[in-house]
């Protein structure tokens, strides 16, 4: 992608277009990703819901956010990175509680 452009080092109105472009592809990825990690996390809440485990599970958390944080090349967005993750994995907490709330087994 190319930076800033015309005299003044402002960004012109098609290269914000196109990197604004570039961000819709992404996203599309992350939503795609995103969608397949939820589906995982059914098959985990499932064997913890037979096994009877607690759907936090605070060692597994703190590991994930190591991981993907050490994954990141940029470590000034590592922070960013780990932020996303606590959220991500708040978010797949909630829909495991929503799953076992509506769980016609029980
Ligand atoms: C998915 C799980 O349940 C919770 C959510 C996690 C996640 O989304 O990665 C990790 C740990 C648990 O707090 C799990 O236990 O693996």
């Amino acid at each position: 992608m190319e930076t800033k452009d015309n005299a003044s080092g402002a960004w012109r109105p098609n290269e914000l277009a196109a990197a604004r472009q570039q961000i819709n592809q992404i996203d599309d990825q992350i939503v795609k990703l995103l969608a397949q990690r939820f589906d995982a996390v059914t098959k985990v809440n499932e064997a913890k819901q037979s096994a009877d485990l607690p759907v936090m599970d605070q060692g597994r958390e703190d590991q994930v956010l190591d991981r993907v944080t050490n994954k990141d090349p940029n470590p000034e967005t590592h922070v960013y990175m780990r932020q996303i993750f606590e959220t991500i994995m708040k978010n797949s907490r909630d829909y495991q509680t929503h799953l076992t709330n509506t769980d016609s087994n029980h």
